[in-house]
């Protein structure tokens, strides 16, 4: 083998281990026993017909002539053929065929149509009892005409329509069976909805079991009469198309129970969402009243944060003010202080003026009360003296009354008249001068009085200027004790007390104030009483004058009354100098506690100079407090501003927060609304639809339990069908047990075809040459065609197109392919000699030709090949996986894959993994097993795309590439 040339492109090797079988060719007796047994079987459908064959055997002419009308019979029947299938007679037997039969029978009939016909699929179309009829045929034609023996190419048809029987048999075997299974499957589900149709209808089974009672009577009939089978097979129809029904109403049901299970669902939901949208309504409302108490809490925080920051912020302002206020009062007290010590020093000043003033005006006033005590003594003792006048007046009065009383009788009254006279001029000049000197006494007395008045008015001055001063010390001292409060409140006690001592003196002054007005009244009313005393002395004087007559009387009543007035102004005399020794002393106790407001003022002092310590020390605590207070304040700015913006942006947030909740609220209660619409809605429907499917549901309950009793009517009637289909299947398995025997038997006929067979492929050769031309390709030369014709028998005459007048060469192959030749045409030319790979022969097929021929296109097909484009080896390889597994029941073929390269005239082994190649060699094919390459790796395969993926991977594992004329070269080379 040249390096040129590629066996694996063109060949691969099939080497199937196929079972051992006879290959003589033995007798056709035994088959004809066999087939004769089948027709037997198959024949009684036939009818008659059976006996009618084997009564006319011994005439072969008319036996011949009954066979084609049979098989014409057969073929054109109605009940015989299979509706679905073209009619075998109309593709296998033409009109020209039959009328041939009847000319000379089967083995009158040429080799090429029998070949024909075993070629077409006339024989897979056409139905079995006509297979059957063809057989019967063929027996009855070679028992008739040669004593069992049969030609070869009828033994050919016959061995195929044998086979095809026997496919039919296994495949009506299979579909049986299934249809068993099928039957139990549907019985097990119809049963299972029996009992759910028992359980729904509930209570009913008494009716069910006298349904049932009534049924089983029912179901013996057909048992007990055969003839009523077709009456039952229509029995079976109804209760079918009944079955039907209940299936369908079964589906309506369960339809009505999905729909009321996706109704309750929707309640269920529609619940569940109420609940979700109460439960959200609740948490909106909780999270309203949160989100409420948390603005409320934090306006509440805020607003009780802003009043304690206003009233912080007032309490430092007026803690600032009080410290700037205390400062400024402590500067002012300083000032108070200094101006008090000036102060004190005039008053002190004053105070010893006005004493020594007050002294000397004591000792005057003293001296001027003893000199006025003398003058009312010495005015006691005039008083005296007068009162003793009067006395001795009254006495001389009453002397002259007891002269006059005399002189009357004695005449002399004259004289004693002169006295009186005398005695009244001498008393009125003493009164005149007493009037005189009271009347001096009382201008004294004024005067003293208006110098006791400018003395108080003096002292009351100079109290009036102590107050002043007390005044205007303790409004400082007030002042300075209001303002410092904190630190000066002894202070404040001793101003308090010094403004009580104050109203005290006050209290005194006006006291000795009142006082003197009192004495002053007193004075004036002593005045007026003097005054009016003199006026009526002057009066009596008048009347004395006027009414001498009433001297007596007059100076009696006027004495008496003088007297009196005299006791009572002595009497008010001693009042005055009672008055005065209380006026005294109360002016000692005046000394007296101006002494003690002196030592006061002393204390004070002392208290001054602490305060000024205190105030100095004060002044530094004040500096350091302010800068303190400089620092609280900024520090207090500071906060109060994080706060004011912390608060607004607190504020913001929570109006934020509010509009987000309250939108949120708004888009809740509309959902809550469009839900509860929905629901209003989708509950009316549900509501609707609930009546409807509860008055359906009562009457899906009445169809239940009407089903419920066709149900077993026609579980009943299943049973029946059951128990039939049992029967046939046990004729069915008796046939097929003689069916088997049959194929036994006809294995071993099957043998012998085969023997038959591969002699015919002997006889045909066993190497054949067939030749492909495939068609032009685009860019190649239409013009250069060199094939000049194809003949039907394998003729081909070439011509060279350069060379035209040197005529065409002949060449003669099995067969010629032409351009238009498909690759299933070529295939259906080669699938005889594949399937004879089944039976056991060795076949090679492999391709030759120039590279870009199309070799590896006949072979495997183009580049992504469709089904319909599949090369030889595909094709091959189906096919043979379709029949092993068509007998698999039969036989067990084993099929295994071995692909090599011949590259440089050394083996490869294309399925040995990535490793190095070993050597292998071609072995001899006498080998036990068959194998000529042993060591090469033999991959075992089940289906076409198993192979399908060897070969890739062998493909990947070849040494090839493109050739100048062929870019998809297979050919093994670099
Ligand atoms: N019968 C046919 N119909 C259509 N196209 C074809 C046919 N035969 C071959 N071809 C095309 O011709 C070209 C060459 O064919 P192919 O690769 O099969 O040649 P080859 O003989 O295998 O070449 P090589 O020996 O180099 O591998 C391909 O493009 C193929 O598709």
């Amino acid at each position: 083998m040249s390096a040129g040339s590629a066996l694996p492109s063109s060949g691969w090797a099939c080497l199937p281990s196929a079972p051992s079988t006879s290959r003589g060719l033995g007798q056709m007796t035994a088959v004809v026993t066999c087939i004769l047994a089948l027709k037997d079987r198959f024949g009684s459908r036939i009818g008659e017909e059976r006996n009618v064959t084997f009564l006319t055997r011994s005439d072969s002419e008319g036996s011949r002539k009954y066979m084609v009308a049979k098989l014409q019979r057969v073929l054109t029947s109605p009940i015989m053929s299979e509706p679905s299938t073209p009619s075998l007679g109309a593709d296998l037997y033409s009109p020209s065929g039959v009328l041939q039969m009847k000319q000379g029978g089967f083995a009158d009939l040429p080799g090429c149509k029998i070949s024909d016909l075993m070629k077409s699929s006339s024989l897979d179309n056409a139905p079995t009892q006509s297979l059957l009829g063809v057989v019967n045929s063929i027996v009855d034609e070679s028992i008739d005409r040669k004593n069992g023996q049969i030609p070869y190419r009828i033994a050919c048809l016959l061995r195929k329509v044998i086979v095809e029987i026997e496919r039919r048999m296994s495949s009506q075997a299979g579909h049986i069976r299934n249809q068993n299974n099928l039957i139990k499957a549907r019985e097990e589900k119809y049963q299972s909805r029996i009992r759910v149709l028992e359980a729904l209808a509930g209570g009913q089974s008494g009716q069910t079991h006298m349904e049932k009672d009534k049924l089983k009577d029912k179901g013996q009939l057909p048992e007990e009469d055969m003839a009523m089978s077709m009456k039952c097979q229509e029995e079976v129809a109804r209760l079918m198309k009944e079955k039907e029904d209940m299936v369908t109403l079964l589906k309506e049901k369960e339809d009505m129970v999905r729909l009321l299970k996706e109704k309750e669902d929707m309640v269920r939901l529609l619940k569940e969402k109420d609940d979700i949208v109460d439960l959200k309504k609740g948490k909106v409302e909780e999270t309203q009243q949160i989100v409420d108490e948390e603005k409320y809490r934090l306006l509440k925080e805020k607003d009780d944060t802003i009043v304690t920051l206003k009233k912080e912020k007032q309490e430092m302002v007026r803690s600032l003010k009080e410290k700037e206020d205390m400062v400024s009062l402590l500067m002012a007290k300083e000032d108070m202080v200094d101006l008090k010590k000036v102060m004190v020093e005039e008053r002190q000043r004053i105070i010893d003026e006005g004493n020594d003033r007050l002294l000397k005006e004591k000792d005057d006033t003293i001296f001027r009360f003893t000199k006025e005590k003398e003058e009312m003594v010495r005015l006691l003792k005039e008083k005296e003296d007068i009162i003793r006048l009067m006395k001795e007046n009254d006495d001389v009065v009453r002397s002259i009354q007891k002269e006059d009383m005399v002189n009357s009788e004695n005449g002399s009254i004259k004289d004693k008249k002169q006295t009186t006279d005398d005695g009244n001029d001498r008393l009125i000049s003493e009164k005149n001068t007493i009037v005189v000197r009271l009347t001096e006494e009382k201008e004294e007395m004024i005067r003293l009085l208006k110098e006791k008045e400018d003395t108080i008015r003096l002292m009351k001055e100079k109290e009036d200027n102590k107050a002043d001063l007390k005044k205007g010390t303790v409004r400082n001292i007030k002042q300075s004790t209001d303002e410092d409060t904190d630190t000066s409140t002894k202070e404040k006690s001793d101003i308090i007390r010094l403004m009580k001592e104050n109203e005290d003196y006050n209290n005194t002054i006006m006291k000795l104030k009142l006082d003197l007005e009192a004495l002053k009244s007193l004075h004036e009313e002593n005045c007026e009483l003097l005054e009016s005393k003199k006026e009526d002395i002057i009066k009596l004087l008048a009347d004395k004058e006027d009414n001498a007559s009433m001297i007596l009387q007059l100076k009696q009543d006027s004495l008496t009354k003088e007297n009196e007035d005299i006791l009572r102004l002595m009497k008010e005399k001693e009042d005055g100098n009672s008055i005065i020794a209380k006026v005294k002393l109360e002016m000692e106790a005046l000394r007296s506690s101006y002494e003690e407001a002196c030592k006061l003022l002393e204390s004070k002092e002392g208290d001054v100079v602490r305060l000024l310590a205190d105030k100095e020390d004060n002044a530094s605590v004040i500096l350091q407090l302010r800068q303190e207070l400089e620092a609280t304040k900024r520090l207090h700015e500071t906060h109060s501003q994080q706060l004011e913006t912390r608060a607004s942006q607190v504020k913001e947030e929570l109006e934020h927060r509010i509009k987000e909740v309250e939108l949120m609220l708004e888009d809740s209660i509309k959902r809550k609304r469009e839900l509860e619409e929905v629901s209003k809605s989708r509950i009316q429907f549900w509501e609707q639809k609930g009546i409807v499917v509860n008055q359906f549901v009562g009457l899906q309950v009445q169809n239940v339990q009407d089903l419920r009793l066709c149900s077993v009517s026609v579980r009943h009637e299943i049973l029946n069908c059951q128990k039939r289909w049992l029967e046939e299947l046990a004729g069915l398995g008796e046939n097929l047990k003689a069916v088997t025997n049959a194929a036994e038997k006809y294995h071993a006929a099957l043998e012998e075809n085969r023997k038959l067979f591969n002699e015919i492929q002997e006889l045909k050769g066993n190497i054949r040459v067939y030749c492909r031309i495939r068609p032009f390709q685009p860019g190649e030369d239409e013009g250069s065609n060199s094939v000049e014709y194809i003949g039907d028998n394998g003729e081909l005459v070439l011509t060279n197109p350069t060379k035209q007048k040197e005529g065409g060469k002949n060449f003669t192959f099995n067969k010629v392919f032409g351009p238009t030749t498909t690759q299933d045409m070529v295939f259906k030319d080669i699938q005889p000699l594949i399937r004879s790979v089944l039976d056991g022969y060795n076949v090679c097929i492999f391709a030759y030709g120039q590279t870009g021929s199309g070799k590896t296109y006949t072979m495997m097909g183009p580049e992504k090949a469709t089904e319909k484009e599949w090369g030889v080896n595909y094709r091959a390889l189906n096919d043979l996986f379709n029949i092993s597994h068509a007998r698999r029941d039969m036989i067990t073929y084993e099929l295994t894959v071995q692909m090599i390269e011949i590259y440089n005239e050394q083996i490869r082994d294309l399925l040995g993994g990535g490793g190095a190649q070993k050597k292998i060699g071609i072995q001899n094919t006498m080998q036990p097993n068959g194998i000529a390459v042993p060591d090469a790796t033999i991959c075992p395969v089940n289906s076409t795309s198993q192979v399908i993926d060897l070969m890739q991977t062998g493909h990947g594992n070849r040494a090839m590439s493109a050739t100048a004329l062929n870019e998809r070269s297979s050919r093994s080379h670099r």
